[in-house]
């Protein structure tokens, strides 16, 4: 679905971030929400030759695999107003034309008791883009991540950042594949500086 068939018309909008958006959206939004998907999980399958990588190194940042009995947690942001062409003319170039990335509507869950689902957009990097890697170990993900820098800067601090996040914002959810990355992303570099 192209975004402007998804805005047509629409002065508000809802933005569903799992990646750096959770800490780096870069757009104006007139507020944002902790919350989650249903359906998905969150993992470091897809490749990156521009923000965090290169042709000769990509990087490795995420994208979400549909599973059933699965739900992923980070911030959906609103939008209204000119925010929603001015935000989706941003995330157009960074996430689709530097990332790879297309876009798809879901429900988003805001955290608390009594609070309904909203629809919201998303960046979906799927299975049969160019740059997708799939799966592998934490330690070959965490290595790939731990040497891999591009334009937007290292593989290392999307990781981080992202993780920081989920401590931060979503203590209760215990997202395995992420620290289980980080762990090893930061085994290697303390060897790499033991190594000096
Ligand atoms: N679409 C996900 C992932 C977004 C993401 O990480 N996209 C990359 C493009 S490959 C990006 O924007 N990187 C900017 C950066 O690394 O600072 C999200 O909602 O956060």
């Amino acid at each position: 679905m192209k975004p402007q068939d998804i805005v047509a018309g629409k002065t508000s909008l809802w933005i569903f971030g799992y990646g750096s958006l959770v800490w780096k959206p870069d757009f104006k939004y007139r507020r944002s929400k902790v919350g989650y998907i249903q359906g998905y999980k969150r993992r470091f399958w897809h490749g990156d030759n521009f923000h965090r990588g290169n042709d000769d190194l990509p990087g490795r940042v995420v994208t979400l695999i549909e599973d059933d009995d699965a739900s992923t947690w980070g911030v959906a942001f609103e939008v209204t107003g000119s925010q929603v062409e001015e935000s989706l003319k941003y995330l157009n170039v960074r996430e689709t034309v530097c990332g790879g990335y297309s876009t798809k509507m879901v429900d988003f869950f805001p955290e608390g008791q009594n609070e309904p689902p909203v629809q919201a957009m998303l960046y979906i990097a799927t299975t049969d883009n160019p740059l997708y890697l799939g799966p592998a170990s934490p330690e070959e993900i965490g290595v790939q991540i731990a040497v891999s820098r591009g334009k937007t800067g290292h593989n290392l601090e999307y990781l981080l950042r992202l993780a920081a996040f989920m401590r931060s914002k979503c203590p209760h959810v215990e997202d395995h594949h992420l620290y289980s990355i980080e762990a090893a992303a930061l085994t290697v570099v303390s060897c790499l500086l033991a190594a000096q």
